[in-house]
This record gives C-alpha cells, structure tokens and sequence, in this order.
C-alpha cells in the first residue's frame, strides 16, 4: 500500500500554492458548506490540543484551524494548507487511508507509515457526493497521540454527517429552482422545446415539443441527440466562466435549431440550465424575444439584462436601473414587479426629476389631515404607503436635491413613513427600484449625491446597454412598433424603405434610444403612404441621415422616390417594403406633398381652418411625431388630438391610402 514511500520520511510535501488554493476555495461548494460546520468543530476540540482539517478528494489540505502551539508544531512534518496526505505522498496517516477505504479511520502514533508523524493520532472521515456517492473531501481532526480522546472519530463521522445533509438541502433546493423555471420556461414559451438540465449537463426535464423538434430536425430522439460532446461543447462553449447568469442563442446547424441556453442559479451558484429550442428558420420567435415583461430584444446585451432582471425579481434586494435616457429603465423596472412575487400588488412609479421641491415631501411621505394651508381634511397617503405591499420605482433619482436625500435614507433605513404634520410612523413594506441615466458615482464626487443612499439603493445595479450597442435588436423593434402603430390606427402595416431601413439598423447612433425610434415611426407612420421614405421621417433624422451618406435626398415638399410601377407597398409581416418596388433615386415631381395642407381636406370639418392645420403638422413635426408629447404642448387629451387629426384629415388620408 505504501509502495515507493520513504518510511524515514520527516514530513509531506506541499503541493498546492497559496493562489491555487484560494482559487479552489472560491468556486467550492464543500467548502462553502462545511466551512461553519467546521468552524463548530474547531470550537468544541480548542484548548484540547487538536487541529481541524478539510481536504480535498486527492489528500490536499484546503482548510486548517486550531491551537497555535500544536499548529506550530504540525508545521514540521507539513501539516499545512497546500499539503498532500494521500497515501501516495506519507504512507498510512487518517486522511490518506480514509480516501483509500472510503470508510472513518483512525490512525493512532506508530500506527502511521512515516517516522515523522508517528507523534500524532488523527481521526477522518470522508464527505461523499449526495447523487454520485464519490468520494468529495475528508474531514480530520488531528492532535498529539498522547491527547488521544475516545470519541474524536464519532465527532468527526458526525460533522461529516452534518455537511452531508447541508448538500442534500442544497441539491434540493438546486432541483426545486430548476424545476420552478422548467415549469415557468414552458408557460412562457408556449410552442418552443424546452430542456432543464443540472449543473452536470444531465437532462432532468424534457417537454414534448422539444422531442417533437428534435425528431423531426435531427431526426433523432433527445436521449441519443444529447449523448453527444459536440453538441454540449457547441452550446456550452459560449457560458461566462465565472458562473454569472446569463442567456445565449446558439445556432446548431447541422441539427437544424436554434437553441437559447438559460442558465439557472440558486443560492449564488449554478445548478443547471434550460435549452429553449425551436427550429432554424422558424419566424415564431423564440420565448426571450417577447417574453420578459413586453421588453422587446434578443441581443446578448439585452438578454443578458433580463436575465439578471429575472433573477432580482424573486428577491426583496433594492435594484438600481442605470442607462440612457430612453433604454427603458421604466419598462425593466415594471418587469422585475410582474415577475416576482409582488405582481399583484400596486406598482408605483414617481419621476423624482419633475416633482417640485417642496413638494417632494408631502408627494413621498403623504400628509396628516389639516398639516399645511390648503391640505385635504382627511390628510393624504404619499407614495411609499400607495406602493405598500407593491414596487416603489423611484425614477431619475439622481435630480432628487440633495437636502431631501437624507429624508429618503432614513425611510429606508426604518421602513417606515411619517407623515407630514403627524408623529406617527407608519411601516411600508414596498420594494424599491431606482432608476437615473446620470453617473451617481461621479456626483458623489462631487457631493451632489449621498454615498450612503447610493449604497442602501444599488445592492444590485444592472445597466440596460443604449440601442446603438445591440444594433440586432432594431429589426425587431422596428418590426414590434409598427405592428402596434399599425393596430392603433388600423391602418396595414407599413413597411420602410431599404435605404431608410439601412439607416435605421445600421447608421443613425440612437441618442434618444428606444423612446427615439418610437417616436420617429409614429411620426413617419402619420405621415407615411405605406412604405417609410426618407421624407416621412423627422427632420432631425433626415438632416442625420444626409450628412450620414452623399445620397440626394427628396426635399421635404417632393414626391417619394419614382420606380416603375410605384405602388409601395408593405409586403406581408416583413419590415422591408421590397427593394424592387423603392430603390432610392432621382427625384421627380411632386404632385401633392404629404407635409403641406391638402387643400380637400384642409377645411373639411366646420371650425378647421389650413392654417389650423398647418399648425398642428407643424407641432406634429416639431415634437417628432410624439402625439403625447403633442397633446400635451396643445394642452389637449389624446383622444381630443386624435379627433383634430381626424377631423384635418390626417388619419382619414392614412386610412384611405
Ligand atoms: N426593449 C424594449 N422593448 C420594447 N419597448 C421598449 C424597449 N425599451 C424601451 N421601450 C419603450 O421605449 C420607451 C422609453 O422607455 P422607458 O420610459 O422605459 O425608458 P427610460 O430609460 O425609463 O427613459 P427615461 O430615463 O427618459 O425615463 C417606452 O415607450 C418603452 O415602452
């Protein structure tokens, strides 16, 4: 058993470096779990001269602890972290026999193999793992033989017990979550395969779909397509290393699917993944396009951002949104509230940039009846007790005054309100999401921004990437917001031009993001005769757009680009009007222009007069075709401006044509 084992040896040798080590014991699951378990047992052996061990399943010490003499001491024969008490190193000791047997051992003085240990008796005992039953780590607890005590082997078998059960639990609370999202994946991508996997590739759930896809596609049933390492090596090569959630689309050709891999986490850790399959080519789109809160995108950068949004949701953590103006803080931050188990209460959302200072208060906290001149009687809630039991989303907060941030610190930090004018607390239980599109950190620095408020509000932060960085994403959206446009205003769906299309996807840097492309189409759609040209876009985007390329451009009175046949028409569901049918080109005449007041309609309704009209296009074109924004400069309500529009024949041309 002790072949090539030196029994004059005096000690062991050390095989693992310092970095090796913590590196180990970052990604550990059995350190993590045993550690208090051990840290317990270093209590109950401190003052009786022993020493606590965890090892690895070759022999490696990972852990130590215990009286400083004796460690001391065990330092001379190597009894140190990074050390190898395999049998293979020292010969017959409790750890390396332990591996060996795979049963507790104790080794008592002269008992051991190697003279240099033969002052010591040790007791270990193995840690197997709960489904394999592989041997994973060893316990050891390790003194002077002459401090021997008879129940030293029970107490370690015990703590081995104790981390053994603490698996058992992780394990099972791994396969629930697994088993959750399994369920969930299913509801939410209705027609699409999906598989859970554990954290060691095997399959635990499968649905019908998934067997459905995969016979027809690979021809194959999914125990014999999975049981393949290139498949595994091809959807797995793509996962962050560092056990980060995240999500990914993989196309598998030669199987002809499209796979989008979920990772699963539970407890910081991975345990598993879900394959949401469904085949090459298919225009449903798969789940994540659609799925998470009505957020529109399947770039990895957006995908990326809803799974971690995902994740949060389950939790009570304060999440800090943090992007651009118009990447759709707002919209993820109701996401996270639909998604997690505050859904059925209120959601409530407060621009903290547009409310006047002195009314942050009384708009946050609410008031006592009769606190101030003109105050209700009955008094009033304010915005933390209306989201009780809901999401507080607290927009823009970095244009909260810094002499107010103290107050929302300390709501915080007590969970309760008082209100204006009354000394009685009242707890909330709301969950807070913060959103800004400015850099709190550099306005900490410059003392605008409490640092401890940053703190208590982005225990998490998630950065939702501007649109210009997840270009992949503008068909999609272009294709989901003239879908409602077109809903809206019945009216077939238009389609765009290439050029305009290309621009579009591929050149105009977004500023604005999400909010600016809306706005551009529902702009252009007004104004549009059922393919998007360079001349239905707002001004803005056309100036960007000629000083983009040399390409002429149709002044803002001309006629659409003429090609033969001329009649532009949106083809089916596709973004694209045909390129066939629009090809940029020369100018030619322009009989009418959709800009400027046509004259049958112009006063075809009592009280609208062409100037009228010519002042509403001119908002209209101002404001970029946002008719909130529009309805709110003419002080009017929506419906009241849809009705002018109607009434100037604006929609009515759009509808006819
Ligand atoms: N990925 C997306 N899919 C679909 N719609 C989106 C997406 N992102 C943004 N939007 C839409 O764009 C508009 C702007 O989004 P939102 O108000 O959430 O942005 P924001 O980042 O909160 O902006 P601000 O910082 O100016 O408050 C909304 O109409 C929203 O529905």
């Amino acid at each position: 058993m002790q072949s090539g084992v030196d029994p004059r040896r005096k000690a062991t040798d050390i095989s693992l470096k310092e970095d090796q080590i913590k590196d180990i014991l970052q990604y550990s699951q059995l350190y993590e779990l045993s550690f208090p378990v051990l840290q317990d047992l270093s209590l109950q052996v401190k003052e009786t001269g022993y020493l606590v061990t965890l090892c690895d399943p070759k022999g490696h010490i990972l852990f130590l602890d215990g009286d400083h003499q004796v460690l001391k001491k065990a330092e001379r024969m190597n009894f140190v972290v990074g050390a190898d008490w395999s049998e293979q190193s020292i010969g017959t000791n409790a750890i390396g026999t332990c591996l060996e047997v795979g049963q507790p051992v104790q080794i008592f003085a002269a008992e051991h193999f190697c003279v240099g240990v033969q002052d010591w008796t040790c007791s270990s005992a193995p840690i197997r793992d709960p489904i394999s039953r592989e041997i994973i780590g060893v316990v050891d607890v390790t003194g002077l033989w002459r401090d021997i005590q008879p129940h030293t082997l029970s107490m370690v078998t015990m703590a081995c017990g104790t981390i053994q059960s603490r698996m058992n639990q992780q394990i099972a609370g791994a396969r629930f979550e697994l088993s959750e999202r399994y369920q969930r994946a299913h509801q939410r991508y209705p027609g699409n395969g999906v598989m859970a996997l554990d954290a060691a590739f095997h399959p635990v759930a499968v649905n019908e779909e998934a067997r459905q896809i995969l016979r027809r596609h690979s021809g194959r049933e999914v125990e014999q397509w999975w049981d393949n390492e290139r498949i595994h090596a091809a959807l797995f090569a793509a996962r962050s290393p560092s056990g980060d959630e995240g999500m990914y689309e993989v196309t598998l050709e030669e199987c002809g699917i499209r796979v989008v891999v979920e990772e699963v986490q539970w407890s910081g850790r991975r345990v598993g993944y879900l394959l949401i399959l469904r085949p090459m080519g298919s225009q449903k789109a798969a789940g994540p396009t659609v799925a998470w809160g009505g957020v529109i995108g399947r770039s990895p950068e957006i995908l990326s951002v809803i799974s971690r949004c995902d994740v949060v949701a389950h939790t009570d953590v304060p999440v800090l949104l943090l992007g651009e103006s118009g990447t759709g803080k707002e919209l993820f931050a109701r996401g996270i509230h639909q998604a997690g188990p505050r859904r059925n209460g209120p959601f409530i959302a407060v621009n903290c940039g547009a409310l006047q200072k002195d009314l942050l208060a009384s708009e946050l906290f609410g008031y006592a009846p009769g606190a101030f001149t003109g105050a209700s009687k009955t008094g009033k809630p304010g915005k933390f007790e209306e989201a009780q039991n809901g999401t507080l989303f607290l927009d823009e907060i970095g244009e909260m005054p810094p002499e107010f941030q103290v107050h929302l610190l300390r709501v915080l930090q007590e969970r309760e309100v008082v209100r204006l004018g009354s000394s009685q607390p009242i707890p909330v239980n709301a969950r807070i999401i913060a959103a800004t599109h400015r850099n709190l950190e550099e306005m900490i620095r410059r003392g605008e921004f409490r640092e401890d408020l940053y703190f208590r509000l982005h225990v998490v932060s998630l950065t939702i990437p501007p649109l210009r960085d997840r270009r992949g994403d503008i068909p999609l959206l272009i294709d989901h917001i003239l879908d409602q446009l077109s809903k809206r205003y019945h009216i077939p769906r238009p389609g765009l031009e290439p050029d305009v299309f290309d621009f579009f996807a591929h050149r105009y840097p977004w500023p604005g993001n999400v909010r600016e492309l809306k706005h551009a189409l529902e702009y252009a759609v007004l104004f549009c005769n059922r393919v998007i040209t360079w001349r239905d876009l707002p001004e803005t985007l056309r100036k960007a757009g000629l000083g983009d390329s040399d390409r002429p451009l149709a002044p803002k009175n001309a006629d659409p680009p003429v090609t033969s046949g001329d009649h532009r028409l949106a083809v089916g569901r596709s973004t694209l009007a045909s390129p066939r049918q629009s090809l940029p080109g020369p100018v030619k005449s322009a009989p009418v222009s959709r800009l400027e007041p046509d004259p049958d309609v112009a006063n075809a309704e009592p009280g609208g007069t062409g100037a009228d009209r010519e002042q509403l296009l001119q908002l209209l074109e101002e404001v970029g075709g946002n008719l909130s924004e529009a309805a709110r400069r003419l002080r009017i309500a929506r419906t009241t401006l849809y009705r002018r529009l109607d009434r100037y024949g604006i929609r009515k041309r759009l509808k006819i044509e």
